[in-house]
């Protein structure tokens, strides 16, 4: 029998829907593949949708920034989970940022501190120019990926933050705690990796751009330590199972410049995050 080695309309909005949900790739293959198209066909279609996708930056439309509809769902004065009801305490619409409390209950922020802290390394940043993870003073913090394979806490917090920002699981990378003691702060950034530097050109092959990001309070921080946005004015004090939602890639692969936020230094106490950055696409 032939095998197919074009794709109809259908199958083409199949594909993108597919990539959208996050199946995996060899998933969306073998489903093409016992459609009757043909193993290379397919194969190297998948691949090519998946590379298309992760370039929007590149082929970002010139011009200021042009807001749509958030990806949020955060009308309403609470986001319904499966497990949890969110309150939404503060909305800004450009840039796209929401403060939202009850998070994680207390007793989840706890169990994830102790989780991390064993694993706390100092943190480190992508060199723009090498792609290498490089310690700077910028970032005076220690920080650990935390890793939710055969962790049912983890996972259940994954799932959770996923239906809050209303994106794939599989979009998000592990969940990155960050511990910050008297004095540590990270100095104001974005979290996109800005495509003309040479040295983010492997992180964006690995799910594309980020395009947006939820910080979770671990606790309570006794002085300072906001969550700072200089372009703003703005300032999130921490508060713990508080977190702070913000996106700033829209559908044309434009950049949002003022999502620049960082954390302020601690100045008695210590404070610990829990940060989800989602990508465009499949994390690997
Ligand atoms: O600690 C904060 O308030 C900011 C953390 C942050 O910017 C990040 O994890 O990307
Ligand atoms: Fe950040």
């Amino acid at each position: 029998m032939n095998k197919y080695t074009r794709m109809s309309e259908e199958w083409d909005r199949w594909l993108d829907a597919s990539l959208d949900k996050g199946c995996r790739t060899q998933d969306i293959v073998a489903a093409m593949v016992a459609a009757h198209y043909d193993p290379a066909y397919a194969e190297r279609t998948v691949a090519e949708r998946q590379a298309q996708r992760l370039q929007p930056a590149a082929a970002a439309k010139p011009g200021p920034y042009r807001y749509g509809t958030p990806t949020i769902r955060h009308r309403d004065n609470v986001i319904e989970t499966s497990d949890r009801v969110v309150r939404v305490t503060m909305r800004i619409e450009q840039p796209v940022i929401a403060v939202l409390d009850d998070v994680f209950a207390p007793e989840e922020c706890d169990a994830v501190i102790a989780l991390a802290r064993a694993r706390l390394q100092p943190s480190a940043t992508l060199s723009p120019t090498t792609g290498e993870n490089q310690v700077r003073e910028h970032r005076t913090s220690e920080g650990a990926f935390l890793d939710d394979a055969g962790d049912p806490l983890l996972k259940r917090l994954n799932g959770r933050i996923a239906e809050i920002m209303n994106q794939p699981v599989a979009h998000g990378e592990a969940l990155h705690v960050l511990h910050y003691q008297v004095g540590a702060e990270y100095k104001p950034h974005h979290d996109y990796f800005d495509p003309a530097n040479p040295g983010f050109a492997a992180t964006l092959k690995r799910g594309g751009q980020r395009v947006a990001t939820l910080i979770v309070y671990l606790n309570d921080v006794e002085e300072a330590g906001d969550t700072i946005f200089p372009k703003l004015g703005l300032s999130i004090v921490p508060k713990q199972g508080r977190a702070v939602y913000f996106e700033y890639v829209n559908g044309d692969g434009q950049l949002d410049e003022a999502s620049l936020h960082g954390g302020a230094p601690v100045a008695r106490g210590e404070k610990w995050v829990a940060t989800k950055w989602v990508r465009q696409g499949v994390f690997r």
